[in-house]
């Protein structure tokens, strides 16, 4: 495969891009706590037995905390900056489904630089990305990878979109149980970064991923 990388001198800044950048550091501890609050308890409403007059009571006290809460929202496409312990930087969406800080959906995935090269996170599904009985929904597994992947990209100086992805199951991924995701970049070809990544339980590869991301299209820049 030609290597052809043209990494970008420095990450585009979503703000020249007329977007709103948080700093991650900047948003509230208690934010923060609330978040992992209701991820617990969009678990707990899925998996509950309780009966009526308790369902009716807790439906009151979160009507009245999302009534509390309403008024004030970032906007949508609002960005994130997030400074890993490794002291990469990466701009990602505030509520990226898979990795923002602020989205109780998110599991939140986090990848670091890996010692072998690539990126390499660690992230522990609940019973709410379940799929088949006890294991984690395929179609989260690709989403999974699909923000690994881009995440490698994006490390390597060539944040993109994803073009195409294609993912290979090839054991049970099990649910609440700690899965390893690695990803790294594979070869570029003008614009087209190639990356391929895999998720892990106990060091068995559960599923893998590989996906072609096109290089952003900056003005001034040469990608192409
Ligand atoms: C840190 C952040 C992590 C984020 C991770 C999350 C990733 C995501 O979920 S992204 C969301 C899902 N993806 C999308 O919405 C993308 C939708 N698609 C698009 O916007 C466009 O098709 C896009 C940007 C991918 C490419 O368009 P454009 O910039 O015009 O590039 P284009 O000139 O068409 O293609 C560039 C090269 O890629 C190739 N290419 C483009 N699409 C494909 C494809 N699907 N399959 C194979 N090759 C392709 C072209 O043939 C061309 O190749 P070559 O250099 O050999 O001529």
């Amino acid at each position: 495969m030609t290597v052809d990388a043209k990494p970008v001198a420095e990450l585009p800044d979503p703000r020249d891009f007329g977007l709103s950048v948080v700093p991650e550091g900047e948003i509230p501890a208690e934010l923060a706590s609330l978040v992992d609050e209701v991820r617990s308890l969009v678990d707990t409403v899925a998996h509950t037995k309780a009966g009526s007059r308790e369902l009716a009571a807790a439906r009151e006290a979160v009507a009245a905390a999302n009534d509390r809460l309403k008024g004030d929202r970032h906007d949508i496409g609002t960005m994130v900056q997030q400074v890993w312990p490794d002291g990469r930087v990466e701009y990602g969406t505030l509520t990226n489904v898979v990795s923002g800080p602020t989205n109780a959906a998110a599991p939140p995935l986090r990848m670091e630089t890996a010692p072998e090269g690539g990126l390499r996170g660690e992230v522990v599904l609940n019973g709410t990305y379940q799929g088949p009985p006890g294991l984690v929904h395929g179609g989260w597994l690709a989403a999974l990878l699909d923000q690994a992947l881009g995440s490698a990209a994006g490390a390597e100086g060539m944040p993109g979109l994803t073009a195409n992805l294609d993912v290979n199951y090839r054991n049970p991924t099990p649910l609440n149980a700690p899965l390893e995701i690695t990803a790294r970049v594979s070869g570029t070809e003008r614009r087209k970064v190639f990356v391929s990544g895999e998720v892990r339980h106990n060091g068995q590869v559960t599923a893998e991923g590989t996906a072609l991301m096109v290089r952003m299209n900056l003005p001034g820049d040469g990608g192409a």
